[in-house]
């Protein structure tokens, strides 16, 4: 049998698994996010003036409104509505083939996500005034000046230029940056609400001793693997494949600075989302918004920072936008990343993105949950298959080396060594290492196969 979105290269996981994380997540969790943009357009349109504004603003609250009723009542998927967007033939296209009688729960748990944020999307694209509305900017913008702690200990440690370096020194720093990078993806709007924020505060650490006893938490770690391609390279170009807005991205910053810094790099490419997506995904917008959140001395006022703090940040940023203006960063977006689809289609999806990230990077990291899962085709995989296995030859043979970096938010899982498993079920369920936010992977394929 061919494998496609409905079937996957092991099962899928489907929200009909009552019990599931993906059960949890379509009952309990996309209920609560719908119900958070309800409450962002009512006060949105309050505000408004305009008439045919405030009747736009009410008409999405009652299509949101309409998409969780069919949710919690497990309606069968229907076609997007032609709302304009190149994208709709597409989807319409697959929901046809691969799940034409299929329901919000028995679908694979994968697409039907997706689908439900574009879902979300083609409200506002059938409005005439709300089209380049983002229900999730307030959120991420509150969160993002929550971790005013970490992102002013980063700026005071990262804003000035770095001193030459010996190579065992840079080895230090990027083991310590990876790490940083990683748990930044801790940091996630779609599992807030299942995390507080004293546990995402403590994840979000940045101290050597924090980090080297969340070290142990990390279930599969290449990062020596990462480091042995990284130390080689020189004016590269890495591409980032981005995942949350805010404090992640921050840090993805941060990483990308040392390896242009280091000359490791001298191109960076960032790729964001096309439109709002699993609540706090980077769109291209969310790029300028962080850079100016840091230069704005008020936005983080109200945690009263140092003057050293205000003046370490805008220096950063700073030297971020020069980046951005001399063309060393590439913020980029392709409808691609908005797709329901594995990463394994994507040469046949989408062959200019696929032969660009082929051909021209020497490196990609892909951030974050969702990014995994679509890498690993987010099926039951025996835990110890190889990574290589999981993505398929097209990734694991023709990019150069790809690097995921991840914090484990959902039950797929690939890559551990035999009684690895074993050893953390002896103090964790599977549901808290697999989905819980608090265990991470870092995957790494040399673009060999195995
Ligand atoms: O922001 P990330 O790391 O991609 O996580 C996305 C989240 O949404 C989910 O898809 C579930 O809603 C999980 O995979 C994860 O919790």
């Amino acid at each position: 049998m061919p494998v496609t979105p409905n079937n996957p290269p092991c099962p899928a996981y489907r929200a009909s698994e009552k019990g599931s994380f993906a059960w949890d997540t379509t009952a309990r969790r996309w209920p609560v996010i719908l119900t958070s943009v309800i409450d962002d357009m009512c006060k949105a349109y309050a505000k408004e003036t305009d008439d045919t504004k405030v009747k736009e603003g009410k008409a999405i609250v009652e299509g949101v409104s309409t998409l969780k009723y069919e949710i919690e009542h497990d309606r069968q998927i229907r076609p997007l509505k032609e709302d304009g967007q190149p994208d709709v033939a597409v989807w319409n296209q697959q929901i046809a083939t691969y799940f034409p009688n299929s329901t919000w729960f028995d679908g694979s748990w994968l697409y039907n996500e997706c689908l439900m944020y574009r879902r979300l999307r083609e409200l506002y694209n059938l409005s005439t005034t709300w089209k380049d509305y983002d229900p999730f900017l307030s959120q991420k913008n509150a969160t993002f000046k929550g971790s005013f702690g970490a992102v002013f200990e980063l700026a005071q440690k990262f804003s000035k230029l770095l001193d030459a370096q010996t190579e065992e020194q840079n080895q230090i720093l990027f083991h310590e940056l990876m790490q940083v990078c990683l748990w930044g993806n801790a940091h996630d709007l779609s599992l807030l609400t299942n995390m507080s924020q004293e546990d995402i505060r403590n994840l979000q650490a940045t101290g050597k001793e924090k980090l080297e006893e969340q070290e142990k938490n990390i279930v599969v770690n290449d990062i020596d693997k990462v480091w042995n391609h990284v130390k080689g390279l020189k004016n590269a170009r890495v591409d980032f494949v981005l995942d949350n807005a805010g404090f992640e991205l921050f840090v993805d910053l941060v990483l990308a600075d040392w390896l242009v810094q280091t000359k490791k790099a001298e191109k960076i490419v960032f790729h964001c989302k096309t439109i709002p997506w699993f609540v706090s995904d980077v769109i291209e917008d969310d790029f300028s918004n962080l850079l100016e959140s840091c230069f704005n001395p008020e936005f983080f006022a109200s945690c009263s920072p140092s003057q050293d703090d205000v003046a370490a940040l805008q220096a950063l940023a700073s030297r971020w936008q020069d980046y951005i203006k001399n063309g060393q960063w590439v913020i980029t977006s392709h409808p691609f990343w908005c797709s329901g689809l594995a990463y394994r289609h994507l040469r046949e999806e989408a062959p200019e993105l696929f032969a660009d990230l082929a051909n021209n990077s020497q490196l990609v990291f892909f951030k974050g949950d969702l990014n995994f899962r679509k890498l690993t085709y987010d099926c039951k995989w025996p835990v110890t298959t190889p990574f290589n296995t999981a993505l398929g030859e097209d990734l694991s043979e023709h990019f150069t080396s790809i690097c995921s970096l991840r914090t484990n938010k959902a039950d797929v899982i690939c890559g551990l060594k035999e009684g690895v498993q074993e050893k953390i079920e002896q103090t964790a369920t599977p549901l808290e290492w697999r989905c819980g936010g608090k265990y991470a992977v870092v995957e790494y394929s040399s673009g060999k196969p195995e």
